[in-house]
C-alpha cells in the first residue's frame, strides 16, 4: 500500500521525512488560502528533494498547474476542486505527470458522475467534503467505498490517523483498487509541519513491520 504525506512546507521537515519515513509520495499544496501553501521561494530546494512529488491544486488554470509541474518537477497533479472532465483532458494533452482527481465526499457518492473521468485520470482520491477544500482532519463514511465500481485505482484520504490502520486494512480487503493512503493534519505539530516519528509508526503498522498494541 502506498503512502502519500501531504502538506509539507519546510525543507528540513521534508528532509527528515525522506530519511525516516521514505513515503511513496510527498504532497505540496499550491492553494494560497491553505496554511500549508508552498511559497515559490522554496522551489529550488524542494526540487532537489528525492521523492515523487504531488502538486495539489484547487480550481487553478492550466498554465498555473503546468508552471508548478515544471518548477517543482511534479510527478503527479492532484485536482482538488471542481475541475471538469474537459479540463482534465486538456491538461493530460500537455503533461506526462499523472493526474489524480479528488472526489469530495459528503453524505453519498454518485458513481455515474465519476464515470466520465475514467480513462482520463490515473487515480481517484476520496477526501472528506469541507469548505476549506482539504486538510479538515475529518473522516467521511468509508463504507460508501464498498461499492466502488471502477478498475482505476484510488487513494483514501480525510482524517486518517494512527488509529486508522486496521480500518484501512479492512477496506483494502473489501476494495483491492485501494492503492494508498493520504496523510496530513492528524500527523502535524502545527499546520504544514509533520511529526515524522508518528508517520514512521503509521507506516510500520500499515506495512506490518510492527504490531499494534
Ligand atoms: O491540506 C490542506 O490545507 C488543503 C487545502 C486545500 C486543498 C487541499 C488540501 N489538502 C489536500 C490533501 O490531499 C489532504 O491530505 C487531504 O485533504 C486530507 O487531509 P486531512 O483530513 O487533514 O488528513
Amino acid at each position: 500500500m502506498e503512502i502519500k504525506v501531504c502538506g509539507m512546507r519546510e525543507i528540513s521537515n521534508m528532509q527528515d521525512l525522506i530519511l525516516q519515513v521514505s513515503p511513496d509520495w510527498m504532497g505540496l499544496i499550491f492553494y494560497s488560502k491553505s496554511p500549508r501553501f508552498v511559497k515559490d521561494e522554496l522551489k529550488g530546494e524542494v526540487k532537489k528533494i528525492q521523492v515523487p512529488k504531488v502538486g495539489v491544486f484547487v480550481n487553478e488554470s492550466i498554465d498555473y498547474v503546468l508552471d508548478k509541474v515544471q518548477k517543482y518537477d511534479l510527478a503527479a497533479i492532484q485536482l482538488h476542486g471542481k475541475e471538469s472532465v474537459g479540463f482534465v483532458a486538456e491538461l493530460k494533452n500537455q503533461t506526462t505527470a499523472e493526474i489524480w482527481k479528488v472526489v469530495s465526499v459528503g453524505e453519498d457518492l454518485n458513481w455515474e458522475e465519476l464515470k466520465a473521468y475514467v480513462g482520463q485520470i490515473d487515480r481517484f482520491l476520496f477526501d472528506t467534503a469541507t469548505n476549506t477544500h482539504g486538510g479538515s482532519g475529518k473522516k467521511f463514511d468509508w463504507g460508501l467505498l464498498d461499492s466502488y465500481p471502477f478498475q482505476v485505482p484510488f487513494m483514501l484520504s480525510g482524517g486518517i490517523d494512527l488509529e486508522s490502520v486496521k480500518r484501512v486494512k479492512d477496506l483494502k480487503k473489501a476494495c483491492p483498487q485501494l492503492i494508498g493512503v493520504d496523510l496530513n493534519s492528524k500527523f502535524e505539530t502545527e499546520p504544514g509541519i509533520k511529526d515524522v516519528a508518528m508517520l514512521r509508526n503509521f507506516k510500520e503498522e500499515l506495512l506490518g513491520l510492527r504490531s499494534v498494541n
